[in-house]
């Protein structure tokens, strides 16, 4: 649905964005994660729009990402809503700026209020609402056109427990019609609704790993090669259910029947790649996250 080719970026001659490669399938809730000053919010501006970049490609179901703005919502780090207006006022203007008729909206912002849980708010004043109410709001007005694709640029990290609970139960909603990118440096949360996580660091994606693959409870075994750029993997070994790159010398093994190294190195005997470390994995999201970020 969504692919990012070789993207650079650079702001003021500091390269901010360094050749990101990435694709999203339709369905898939994405976590962007990565420490402050990472780059998140820059790849975001990229892929909505609101940012140029000078090399690269972003496309929407193969066509240029800017021809289909219409499919994207989009939620800032900072809402900018008006504190005196009240929540139904708030997205009949930012929905008639979108380009939304009279009409639709009549109908649609109630529905849009009850789905983020605002339904008794509308006449409610931006300045009454909560810190975890005012994202809602945010959220209500990104979905109002009904995009296919949700782009949330931390829409957690500010609210207190009780706010962070309620986003997690939305987005948790939302993720069952919606394509979902969402950044957060909170891993936690990000465990709770994301299908698979790219993790940014310095400007490079450092990491790509599925939700299933970083779950402590399954035995894994981490494979160190010193092949790069790394060769396509097509084979499954007797031993391991599942293979993934998930650095660029680094691979993920999962489902481990036995805890016999032997047997993995048997079967890599097969391939091209050439061991130079393999050790067993019992890790979880937080360490794969610090372990990715601090070798790069
Ligand atoms: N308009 C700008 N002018 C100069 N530098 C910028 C600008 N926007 C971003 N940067 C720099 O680009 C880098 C990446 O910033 P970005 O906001 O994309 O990171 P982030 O991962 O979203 O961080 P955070 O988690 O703190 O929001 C930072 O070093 C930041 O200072």
């Amino acid at each position: 649905m969504i692919t990012v080719e070789n993207l650079d970026k650079t702001i003021n001659k500091r390269k901010i964005l360094s050749d990101i490669s990435f694709s999203i399938s339709k369905g898939e809730c994405v976590g962007l994660l990565g420490p402050n000053g990472a780059g998140k919010t820059t790849l975001i501006k990229c892929m909505t729009g609101i940012l140029r970049y000078e090399k690269g490609d972003i496309r929407f179901n193969s066509v240029p990402i800017a021809q289909h703005k219409k499919n994207i919502g989009y939620l800032s780090q900072h809402t900018d809503f008006k504190s005196w207006m009240t929540c139904e006022e708030s997205l009949q203007f930012f929905g008639k700026l979108s380009g939304l008729d009279d009409d639709f909206l009549k109908g649609h912002i109630s529905v849009v209020l009850e789905e983020v849980g605002l339904k008794d708010k509308g006449n409610y004043k931006v300045e009454q609402l909560s810190g975890g109410m005012k994202q809602r709001l945010g959220i209500a007005q990104a979905i109002l056109h009904q995009p296919q694709l949700l782009i949330l640029d931390e829409p957690v990290s500010a609210l207190d427990p009780i706010g962070r609970n309620e986003m997690k139960k939305l987005i948790n909603r939302l993720k069952k019609r919606t394509t979902i990118i969402i950044s957060t440096h909170i891993l936690d949360d990000a465990s709770e609704f994301c299908d698979r996580y790219l993790i940014l660091n310095n400007g490079l994606i450092v990491g790509n790993i599925h939700a299933e693959s970083s779950k402590s409870d399954r035995k894994r075994i981490l494979v160190t090669v010193e092949n790069s750029p790394p060769p396509p993997v097509n084979f499954l070994g007797p031993t391991f259910k599942k293979i993934e790159w998930i650095s660029k010398n680094t691979l993920l093994l999962t489902g481990v029947e036995e805890l016999d190294l032997q047997n993995v190195i048997n079967d890599f005997a097969h391939t091209e790649l050439n061991i130079t470390a393999i050790a067993f994995y019992e890790k979880g999201l937080e360490d794969i996250f610090l372990e990715m970020v601090s070798a790069t």
